[in-house]
């Protein structure tokens, strides 16, 4: 559904995308991570046809990007990092106003309107002014009015960004929503766990290049030769994290008040000996617990501490 293909954007001297090639399949959630600057913005604006690339093509619902870009607005819903509201306007009109842009007959909008309304559950604020509107009640409109002409599409740059935890929970729910309704979503975000459960792809990118992507659980197989483990120590804790120290499968040690996190290049025997060895050594412990990787354990596995 979408397609990049040797993708690439210089600014100038600058190259904020170098030679990128993506496949996104028709009804994934693709999570596009990347710290600030990496070129996340940069590969969804082609996308959105709001940028000429450099070089390399791309492909939306089987359109040309660049040789198709009507045939591409009118199956994307775009929502960009920083979306205004056009004040004066009540939340009906602001989705009206785009609702007309896309050539949808006075009839089918009102009904249009009322089920995205309601899909976006700003039902109650139908006929407030848009200016009044809180940020995320704001973002959540931005969000209702790329689904007006019901794209297949949906490319959403950072939809999350500056709410509040339980707002980012709703715009959560709201995706898993969307993607039972069959659309295919790219969203950019530079938290890690803010997607982790709402994605079934990941893309890393950083310093505009990608980095790794593919099936989430593909990802995370991918690195799993790097294992996690939770330890708290009841004990000899001292003793136990200088045995860790002197692990040769040792690649980060993170200590925490109540337990560490040690990332071992190690298999399943490598973890019982090193168990085997913290009790022979008179280590207590009320956990060992190898644990699967966090999203965030993949992106600083895979940049491999290139993030300044
Ligand atoms: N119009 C421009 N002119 C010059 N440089 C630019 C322009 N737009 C972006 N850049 C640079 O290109 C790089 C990639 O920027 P981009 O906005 O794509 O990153 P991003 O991953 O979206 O970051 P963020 O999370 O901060 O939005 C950055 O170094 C940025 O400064």
């Amino acid at each position: 559904m979408i397609q990049l293909e040797g993708f690439g954007k210089d600014y100038g001297d600058f190259t904020a995308v170098e030679n990128m090639d993506l496949k996104i399949e028709a009804g994934e959630t693709f999570g596009f991570i990347g710290p600030n600057g990496a070129g996340k913005s940069t590969t969804i604006r082609f996308l959105a046809t709001l940028l000429k690339a450099s070089r390399g093509r791309g492909e939306v619902a089987g359109c040309d990007v660049m040789g198709d870009p009507m045939g591409v607005r009118r199956s994307i819903g775009y929502m960009p990092d920083n979306f205004g509201v056009y004040d004066g306007m009540r939340v009906w009109e602001f989705l009206d106003f785009f609702a007309v842009a896309y050539g949808i007959n006075r009839t089918a909008r009102a009904s249009i309107i009322d089920n995205v309304l309601e899909l976006l559950d700003l039902g109650h604020k139908r006929d407030d002014f848009v200016n009044g509107l809180s940020r995320g009640m704001k973002q959540r409109l931005c969000l209702a009015k790329t689904l007006v002409h019901d794209p297949p599409v949906l490319i959403l740059d950072e939809p999350a960004s500056g709410l509040d935890p339980r707002a980012r929970v709703e715009v959560k729910a709201l995706l898993k929503e969307l993607r039972k309704m069959g659309k295919t979503i790219l969203i950019s975000s530079h938290i890690l766990t803010e997607l982790a459960d709402c994605c079934t792809s990941i893309g890393i990118i950083e310093r505009g290049q990608l980095l790794m992507h593919g099936p989430i659980d593909q990802v995370y197989r991918q690195i799993r030769r790097n294992r996690f483990v939770e330890i708290a120590f009841t004990e000899n804790g001292d003793a136990g994290i200088s045995i860790l120290r002197s692990s040769p499968a040792l690649r980060d040690l993170e200590i925490r008040p109540d337990r560490v996190i040690a990332e071992l290049e190690t298999d399943d025997a490598g973890l019982a000996q090193l168990l085997g060895y913290l009790i022979a050594q008179g280590v207590k412990m009320r956990s060992f617990n190898d644990r699967d990787p966090t999203l965030e354990d993949v992106f600083m596995t895979v940049t491999q501490g290139l993030v300044s």
